[in-house]
C-alpha cells in the first residue's frame, strides 16, 4: 500500500498518522515520524519531529533567523538528517509526515523519500500544494486522500483496513 494523505494546513494530517499508529502499533511494527506543533503562551513557535518507534524528539523549526529559511522559520536541516538515520526502514509500516517545504530543503530527505517510493508499505503526508518534483511523483504514483472535516475519521478507518488487509495477504 501506498498512500498519501493531504489536505489543508489543520485539517488533521499529524492527527491522523497517531491515530493510525495507535490502532495498528500492537499488530505490526511500525517506524517513522510525525511533525508536531509547539506552542509557547499559545503562540507556534516551532515543529519537532517525533520518533514514533522511540518516541526521541529533535528540532525541526523554529520562528527567527538561520542559513535555512522557510517563512519566518529557520530550518534545521542537520537535526532532520540525523534524526532520519535512525528510523528503521525494516517495518511493516512506515509513516512519514511529512513531505513539505521544510523537510524538502533536505538533499539526504529527498533521497530518503525517493528511496520509499519503491516500498510497499508507506504511508505519506505530503504538503496540500508545494510543488516539487518528488511532490508530483507522489501525487501520481499513490492513493491520494484528502482530508476534510467530513471525512477525515472515516480516512483513518479506510487506512487502517487497507494496511490490515495487506499484513494478512503477505503472511499467507
Ligand atoms: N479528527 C479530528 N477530530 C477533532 N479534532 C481534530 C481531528 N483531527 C485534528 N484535530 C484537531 O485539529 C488541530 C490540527 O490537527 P493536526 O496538527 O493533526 O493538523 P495537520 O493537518 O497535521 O496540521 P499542519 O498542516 O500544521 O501539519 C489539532 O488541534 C487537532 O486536535
Amino acid at each position: 500500500m501506498q498512500i498519501a494523505l493531504t489536505g489543508r494546513p489543520g485539517i488533521g494530517k499529524t492527527t491522523a498518522c497517531l491515530k493510525i499508529f495507535e490502532k495498528l502499533k500492537d499488530e505490526m511494527k511500525i517506524s517513522g515520524f510525525v511533525t508536531k506543533e509547539v506552542r509557547e503562551k499559545g503562540r507556534r513557535i516551532g515543529f519537532k519531529l517525533v520518533n514514533l518507534e522511540s518516541g526521541e524528539e529533535s528540532w525541526l523549526a523554529k520562528v527567527g533567523e538561520g542559513k535555512v529559511k522557510v517563512g519566518k522559520y529557520a530550518v534545521f536541516v542537520e537535526n532532520l538528517e540525523k534524526f532520519l538515520d535512525e528510523i528503521s526502514l525494516d517495518s511493516d509500516l512506515i509513516i512519514i509526515d511529512e513531505v513539505g517545504p521544510m523537510e524538502l530543503k533536505s538533499e539526504k530527505f529527498v533521497k530518503f523519500v525517493e528511496n520509499l517510493l519503491r516500498k510497499d508499505n508507506v504511508i505519506f503526508t505530503i504538503h496540500y500544494k508545494a510543488c516539487h518534483r518528488i511532490l508530483d511523483e507522489i501525487r501520481r504514483r499513490f492513493k491520494v486522500i484528502t482530508l476534510t472535516e467530513e471525512n477525515r475519521n472515516k480516512a483513518v478507518e479506510e487506512v487502517v483496513e487497507i494496511v490490515r488487509g495487506r499484513k494478512s495477504q503477505d503472511s499467507n
